[in-house]
């Protein structure tokens, strides 16, 4: 049981050090965890953000367990070498293109989100986003008009192949859960989304058991705020499950509580919290770690089959919330450490 361990930029080593000390004391038979650079800190070690070592001890593990990168004071590099560079490279290299983001309300916790409590306590959703294609892969630049003004593009494109397997991953998930997919895209206006459209619907015809809709994704970002729980699973793209998945966050109390899988064919996968690298608040000891210990979870789950010891993560952090263990995301005063003490304490 190899897992790479690339914890990254700004909360990112913070974060990913509790969800370390949390798989640690599970005990776990042949845990071992093996510590890689990525992201800006990659590159001013190394003078890149997925260095080749970095690459290969991720090729060689059976999961990832990862932080988050980005450095504001790397931005003026070109864009090849900046650290999201590394997430997004890992995601591609590593063919992990189905991204699971769930996003659901904790018992009792209802008052965490800043949506009304009777809406809240209704929220239990996954977002299934495709992460190897879209706008965020396709060619992008900026050129000079005829007439001197300056002018960025960025393709934006989906192949049916890709389409296919991520609607694949969406109705399987929803056969798993409550049997309810919504597609999400913005076919009145793309042609890739027609395209995802249209292939979506094709696949539906071998899941006669999942009820499929779909929803322009315009409309899906206010329904997650009027009547989130009407949602079961979404299936969305690239661009559009990044935008809605922080919007679910909050609509479950904040960033700092979701966690996602980005998985390939197999069991191989990325665990990530879905915040980045919050420089306003690295350093400090004030992010709160729970996302990341819940991907770690995930990981038990996903990658290793041992649903028992992700139950207990889960339990455990969802004890801390109960018992009043908040960071300053949700209003309260714990620390990153004091958090991970919390959830340590309660496993
Ligand atoms: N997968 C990744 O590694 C990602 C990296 N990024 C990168 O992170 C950097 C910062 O991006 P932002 O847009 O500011 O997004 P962000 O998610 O890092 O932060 C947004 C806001 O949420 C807060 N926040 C985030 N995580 C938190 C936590 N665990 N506890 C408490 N508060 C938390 C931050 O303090 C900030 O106010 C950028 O360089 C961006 O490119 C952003 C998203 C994902
Ligand atoms: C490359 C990342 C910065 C994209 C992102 O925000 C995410 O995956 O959540
Ligand atoms: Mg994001």
């Amino acid at each position: 049981m190899r897992i790479a361990v690339f914890a990254g930029d700004g909360i990112g080593p913070e974060v990913t050090a509790e969800a370390v000390r949390v798989l640690e004391a599970l005990q776990i038979d042949g845990l071992e965890l093996v510590e890689g650079d990525v992201g800006g800190a990659a590159y001013r070690k190394h003078g890149h953000p997925l260095p080749a070592a970095t690459l290969e001890i991720a090729r060689s593990s059976d999961a990832i367990l990862f932080g988050a990168v980005g450095d504001f004071s790397l931005d003026h590099l070109e864009r090849a070498l900046r650290p999201e560079q590394a997430v997004l490279g890992l995601r591609k290299e590593l063919g992990l293109f189905a991204n699971l983001r769930p996003a659901t309300v904790f018992k009792g916790l209802e008052d965490l989100s800043t949506l009304r409590p009777e809406v809240a306590g209704k929220i239990d959703l996954l977002i299934v986003r495709e992460l190897n294609g879209d706008v965020y892969f396709g060619e992008k630049g900026t050129r000079t008009l005829e007439d001197g003004r300056r002018q960025g593009w960025d393709m934006m494109s989906y192949a049916e192949d890709e389409v296919r397997r991520i609607a694949h991953a969406g109705f399987k998930a929803a056969q798993g859960r409550c049997g309810k997919l919504c597609s999400v895209d913005k076919a009145n206006v793309l042609e890739t989304s027609q395209l995802w459209r249209d292939v979506v619907i094709e696949v539906s015809a071998e899941y006669p058991d999942v009820e499929l809709t779909h929803m322009y994704v315009d409309n899906a970002a206010m329904q997650l705020v009027k009547n989130p729980g009407a949602f079961d699973v979404i299936v969305t793209g690239n661009l559009f499950g990044d935008i809605l998945s922080d919007q679910a966050s909050m609509c479950v109390g904040s960033i700092g509580l979701l966690a996602s899988a980005s998985l390939a064919e197999g069991t191989f996968g990325l665990y990530e919290p879905i915040h980045g690298s919050a420089p306003d608040i690295a350093g400090k000891g004030l992010a709160n770690p729970m996302a990341t210990i819940l991907s770690a979870a995930m990981l038990l789950r996903h990658s290793f089959g041992l649903e028992a010891e992700a139950a207990r993560i889960e339990a455990a952090v969802a004890a801390a919330l109960a018992d009043g263990i908040k960071g300053g995301d949700l209003g309260g005063s714990a620390g990153t450490k004091e958090i991970g003490d919390a959830v340590l304490a309660r496993l």
